[in-house]
């Protein structure tokens, strides 16, 4: 029997998880997707068809950049833009096929969340030992070992990178092997999703937020209007949370005076023949030995973002290049930094009574010299899609008045009962609009599977060898899942909420932090905490054309910002 066959006959006996009866689309009933027409039972029937007839583009030149730029983050981001795979969904469906071509292998886009779990896997299971290392062995397992149901599929590994280089070249000093960070990763996953140890920095994210939204008022000019440099503002709001979580100390980037323009030092607007010009941040204009750590580490983290150093492309794959030996500039320097701040971080541990926000870092001590580069991958993965989910977090706020005022009544309210002793509220109206921002504004278009052994998707024989894109980042807006798709509504992911509840969608259709990204249990607290300080004393307004979004690194809100900061009523 062939191969095909004998996984075909697994396939049938396979019960596939059936759509829960809450859902307000039926793949099979709705889908506009030539995939998903025609009954279920004729295709469990029929013999699986071939994975080259998938439809999909032809392998066009004009493609090439597919082999390369593939969503991914952590270490190692990959890229592609959401409006490429919008495209390619509402021209040839819910699974596309681009065609090896010049490629070194073939991609397989997935644009249906149910298909999506027929072909992700649960991670491998992580190392036991290193597990233990970091996490207590009672802990839950991550979400994602429960959730994704194939284990045909895993996250590739990309060798060659200007960070991989970087960290080969220092053995001593970055001693993680192979699948080693995925044990790491999944345990900090799992201590990050711990409500109890985060309540251990609720007060350091809030006051994070406070001195943030303090540099913001100093950013203000004519009429309110927010300068330019409110983009660097949040890298150093998203530098300091992360530098508390990560250290357990406030690291600085939040000191001193905001940068105010003159028309001296003002950086003039960009125009779309600069659309590929790196964004200056005004750090770049001062000299390097004139910067705190802290500001060398906001301007160091910027240059990583703007030249692209964690994307895999054509130049950074080439040692030869400029792009390739800027960006291990850029990783030594990042390096180095973070040296000085562990270093910072662990001082005082030992002594007397525990900081609240030093429990991470003090659970993560057991990884010993593995702990410098764990800590400087967590900085440099997540610096980028926190500060520019920020942004889009903002931007849509600035857009919505009424929800900027519910969500100012509900901390009125917070601080109203926290002065009469009820103690402090939880606040799911501010969780909603961090929620619903990074369903509309994912920072990336979905992550990348590559499958290990030949299985069946959608009744396509997928090959082994295949990267396959689980395009989260087009089904969190597609009207088959969700109401009002586009619009920006927080009150779907509050339970007394029923009409447009974002339970009613496939549970895979946002998946913002895909499968394994650690930090998905803080994120959402530290947008809160900045929405809450901006919106308590302050409304934000959009005065200008909608922005363009582009993918470089994470999906980004392009300059100009026409963000306008008042004074509440
Ligand atoms: C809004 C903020 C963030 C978003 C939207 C985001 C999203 C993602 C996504 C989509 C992935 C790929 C997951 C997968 O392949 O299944 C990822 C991986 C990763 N993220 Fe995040 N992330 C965010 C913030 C952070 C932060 C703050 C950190 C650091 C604490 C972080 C650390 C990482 C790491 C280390 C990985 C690689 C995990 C691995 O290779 O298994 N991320 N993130």
């Amino acid at each position: 029997m062939t191969r095909s066959n004998n996984l075909f006959r697994q396939y049938q006996l396979i019960t596939r998880p059936s759509r829960r009866q809450i859902s307000s689309s039926s793949s099979d009933r709705t889908s506009t997707s030539p995939q998903r027409r025609g009954p279920a039972v004729d295709r469990r029937l029929a013999e699986p068809r071939r994975f080259s007839d998938i439809p999909g583009p032809m392998a066009l030149p004009m493609m090439r950049h597919s082999a390369h730029i593939l969503p991914r983050i952590g270490s190692f981001h990959h890229v592609v833009g959401l409006g490429l795979l919008d495209s390619l969904r509402t021209r040839y469906g819910d699974l596309v096929r681009l065609a090896k071509g010049s490629r070194t292998r073939p991609v397989l886009y997935v644009f249906d969340p149910e298909m999506m779990r027929e072909s992700c896997h649960p991670m491998n299971l992580p190392t036991l030992s290193l597990i233990h290392l970091v996490a207590s062995p009672t802990m839950n397992l991550p979400r994602c070992l429960q959730v994704y149901d194939s284990s045909a599929t895993a996250p590739p590994h990309w060798e060659g990178s200007p960070l991989s280089q970087q960290r080969k070249t220092n053995p001593n000093r970055c001693p993680i092997q192979g699948d080693e960070s995925k044990a790491i990763w999944a345990a900090l996953r799992a201590l990050l999703l711990d409500g109890s140890l985060l309540k251990n920095y609720e007060k350091a994210f809030d006051d994070i937020a406070t001195d943030a939204t303090r540099r913001l008022e100093e950013l203000r000019h004519a009429e309110n209007a927010l300068n330019e440099e409110i983009e660097t503002e949040l890298y150093r709001w998203a530098l300091e949370s992360l530098g508390v979580l990560v250290f357990g100390t406030r690291l600085g980037c939040l000191d001193g005076p905001a940068h105010v323009p003159t028309d001296e030092n003002r950086t003039p607007e960009q125009t779309s023949l600069d659309d590929d010009a790196p964004a200056q941040c005004s750090l770049t204009k001062r000299s390097l030995s004139g910067l705190t750590a802290a500001e060398r580490l906001v301007r160091a983290s910027r240059d990583v973002a703007s030249g692209g150093c964690l994307v895999r492309s054509e130049l950074t794959l080439r040692p030869d290049t400029d792009t390739f030996n800027e960006a291990l500039k850029a990783f030594d320097t990042h390096f180095s930094l973070m040296e000085h701040f562990l270093k910072q971080g662990l001082e005082g541990i030992d002594s007397g009574e525990l900081a609240p926000e030093k429990s991470l870092l003090d659970k993560l001590r057991p990884l010993k010299n593995r702990l410098l580069p764990v800590t400087a991958d967590m900085m440099l993965a997540g610096v980028d899609p926190l500060a520019q989910s920020a942004l889009g977090m903002l931007y849509h706020l600035s857009l919505h008045a009424a929800q900027q005022q519910r969500a100012h009544d509900e901390v009125s309210w917070a601080a109203a009962s926290r002065s009469a002793g009820a103690g402090c509220p939880e606040l799911p109206y501010l969780a909603g609009v961090a929620r619903e921002a990074l369903r509309l504004h994912p920072a990336t278009g979905g992550v990348v599977r590559r499958s290990r052994e030949e299985f069946v998707v959608a009744d396509y024989v997928v090959p082994a060898g295949v990267d396959i894109v689980l395009a989260h980042g087009v089904t969190s807006k597609c009207d088959k899942e969700w109401g009002r798709p586009k619009a920006f509504i927080p009150e779907r992911w509050c339970s007394d909420w029923q009409p447009l509840s974002a339970s009613r969608a496939h549970p895979l259709a946002s998946m913002p932090f895909g499968e394994s990204c650690p930090a998905e249990g803080v994120v959402g607290k530290m947008l809160a905490s900045l929405a809450t300080r901006i919106l308590d004393k302050y409304r934000l307004e959009w005065h200008g054309p909608p922005p363009n979004l582009v993918t470089a690194g994470v999906n980004k809100i392009q300059q100009p910002f026409y963000f306008v900061l008042k004074n509440a009523a």
